[in-house]
């Protein structure tokens, strides 16, 4: 962010801001509550009525007055300018406390959130502890030690409530930073705290600051029970707490006094809940009809842990030739802790994208193709790792990489782009401060510069007045257009690699051809490599050089796209083509492949398709089954494969 845009708030959404706060009374009225209370009590000097130990004998006890509108204690002192002095001091000690619970569990709940890993396992942990110490023993220790020092009891109550916050910030954290937006930042190269504080923060601020209300209040109540029972404030300084003691002292020979000091404390405590619960609405509202929260993409449960049984080494296997490559996984494993043990979710994948080219990955869903574009991002969901193979970068094994590491690569030498382009904008913000803020992450430009760079990234996807749409929200703009800016945003970075997951998916069919010739146009003026994955053989006809079928977490079949499209050798791969809707003969019923594809962890022995192939033959079932290559441009893991060539040659 700018100097500009930091420095100055400007006073037009000063005003916008406070016009909008203004025309809620839910938020209007009890922050006029409240601003009047830190108003009397910071300013009683100069607005009490007396001084807050002036002691008049003859009025003790009175009831309100002319002179004493709130009446007076038991030695006859102002009640009114006693509450007033004494708010001061608890306003104090709730601040304390809750700004020393924001300052340490907001930042902590974001990181741990977001990065999980082992540094959530040891605050988690940490957290549980100290939420088991008795935090009232500790406070009285505290105070005994400290010489009755409120501040330091604050400073314990503020460093007792981390714990709760931190949980409740994490948990969301982990919500948002499952939606599409907050990982197409991480992968636009976006370091943690980054995404946390741009991306996640304005999206759970209602939520932190209902907490913070409840934190408040809480505080309030000890703090005024600390001083209740004298362990505080000394007498006769006057004290929220204290004067309640009082009060209660004198019960019998006056009711009204507790009234004044009980309803100023139930007041206050209610308008920081009300006060809370309207700025979180406030921000809801903002929200609304801006995103909806996508469910994380449902997961197939792993079935009974069947150890995944050893595929032979496909050396012997060339996949396509791919001249200059930029990306190449040889072999890769990737395997996922679940509750039924360590599974493999894809198995053995070997591919090559060269510079300027388009490999496409296709596969019915549950096939691993998205799983093989995160392994080569670096972005495997949490429990998942690259267990065997190699994945290079430019020729670099990006193996051993470390979140910084990863980061540089991400966003520059490669990005991504997700198939909801709608949420995978951040609605918070506008077009062209999503682009700057990508621009920025890769070069150091002013804000201007950024600005002209964001201008011309729009103009290189080809959105008609660019101007215009710099100043929109996401919320205002199509689906295409969003497909559009969010692939301008994965080219702030001038990938060498771009991966895009099944990009247009949720586009309708024009808008879909537009989005794969840009692609490709965009290829052709820049040189990038292109990893596209889809279920959908019409973009993968569009689109791609080179195709590779995936099924149950294995690439089945390989080679130039018109060959894999037009003389498919595997069962598996002619049965998907002939089920591609936009195949089928008017009137006939489009061809189904009966069956559905095994889950990990419930894979065959031999050929993962054998259950659902009405080739089958023994020897499909009784071992794995190596890639091969038995043709020129024919690499297929099927024990008819050569066969099938033969008899067709
Ligand atoms: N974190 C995880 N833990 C366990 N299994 C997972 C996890 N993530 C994905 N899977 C499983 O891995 C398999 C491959 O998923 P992947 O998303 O790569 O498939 P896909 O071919 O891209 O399908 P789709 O088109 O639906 O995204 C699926 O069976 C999925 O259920």
């Amino acid at each position: 962010m700018s100097a500009q845009e930091t420095s100055m708030p400007d006073v037009s959404v000063l005003r916008r801001v406070l016009r909008r706060v203004l025309r809620r009374p839910r938020i209007a009225i009890p922050a006029v509550i409240l601003v009047l209370e830190l108003i009397a009590s910071f300013g009683a000097r100069w607005l009490a009525p007396y001084p807050p130990q002036q002691a008049d004998f003859t009025a003790a006890l009175a009831g309100p007055s002319a002179k004493h509108l709130l009446g007076t204690d038991r030695l006859g002192r102002d009640v009114l300018s006693r509450l007033m002095y004494g708010g001061a001091d608890t306003f104090r000690e709730i601040a304390i406390a809750v700004v020393i619970t924001l300052v340490i569990a907001v930042p902590l709940g974001l990181v741990i959130g977001l990065r999980r890993g082992p540094l959530d396992a040891v605050l988690m942990r940490t957290a549980d502890v100290v939420m088991s110490i008795p935090g009232i023993i500790l406070l009285l220790i505290v105070l005994a030690l400290f010489a009755q020092s409120m501040t330091a009891a604050m400073v314990v109550i503020g460093l007792l409530s981390v714990p709760g916050m931190m949980r409740v910030v994490r948990s969301a954290t982990l919500t948002v930073g499952r939606e599409t937006y907050v990982a197409a930042a991480r992968v636009s190269g976006l370091g943690t705290w980054r995404v946390a504080r741009r991306h996640v923060l304005p999206r759970i601020t209602g939520l932190i600051l209902v907490n913070a209300a409840l934190a408040c209040v809480g505080t309030l109540l000890i703090a005024s029970g600390i001083n209740a029972i004298g362990l505080g404030v000394k007498p006769p300084a006057p004290s929220w707490g204290g004067m309640m003691a009082d009060a209660s002292q004198t019960l019998n020979e006056s009711v009204w006094l507790a009234v004044p000091t009980g309803g100023l404390i139930a007041v206050t405590a209610a308008a920081l809940i009300v006060l809370g619960d309207g700025l979180r609405d406030m921000l809801a509202e903002r929200w609304s009809g801006a995103s909806v929260a996508v469910p994380a993409r449902r997961r197939r449960a792993s079935g009974p842990a069947v150890a995944a049984a050893a595929v032979p080494e496909s050396d012997d296997a060339r996949l396509p030739a791919e001249p200059n490559p930029v990306v190449r996984l040889t072999g890769v494993t990737v395997t996922a802790d679940t509750a039924a043990g360590a599974v493999d979710l894809i198995s053995d994948v070997s591919l090559t994208v060269g510079q300027g080219r388009t490999v496409g990955l296709v596969g019915e869903s549950g096939c691993g193709k998205s799983m093989t574009g995160l392994a080569l991002l670096g972005l495997l969901p949490n429990g998942a790792r690259v267990s065997s193979g190699t994945v290079e970068i430019d020729g670099v094994d990006v193996g051993s990489f470390d979140a910084a590491q990863w980061r540089a690569l991400r966003g520059g030498t490669i990005a991504f782009v997700s198939q909801e382009p709608m949420v995978a904008l951040d609605p918070l913000f506008t077009i062209g401060h999503l682009l700057r803020e990508a621009v920025r992450t890769h070069e150091k430009l002013s804000r201007k510069q950024a600005t002209l760079r964001a201008r011309e990234l729009l103009t290189q996807v080809q959105i008609p007045d660019p101007d215009r749409v710099l100043k929109l929200h996401p919320s205002q703009i199509s689906g295409g257009m969003a497909q559009r800016v969010s692939i301008a945003v994965a080219l702030a970075g001038r990938p060498r690699i771009l991966v895009a997951d099944e990009p247009t998916t949720a586009l309708d069919v024009t808008v879909q051809r537009e989005i794969v010739q840009l692609l490709r146009t965009i290829q052709r003026d820049t040189g990038m490599a292109l990893l596209m994955i889809s279920h959908d053989w019409d973009v993968i006809a569009e689109a791609c050089d080179t195709a590779l079928v995936m099924y149950a977490g294995q690439v089945v079949e390989a080679g130039p796209t018109d060959r894999v499209m037009t003389a498919p050798v595997h069962p598996y791969t002619r049965r998907l083509l002939a089920a591609n809707p936009r195949l089928a003969a008017v009137g006939e019923p489009i061809p189904t492949i009966p069956g559905t594809v095994p889950s990990p962890g419930q894979w065959p022995v031999g050929c993962h398709f054998a259950d659902r192939c009405p080739d089958r033959v023994d020897r499909c079932t009784q071992a794995p089954i190596a890639l091969t290559q038995p043709g020129d441009d024919v690499v297929a893991r099927c024990v008819l494969a050569g066969e099938e060539l033969e008899v067709s040659s």
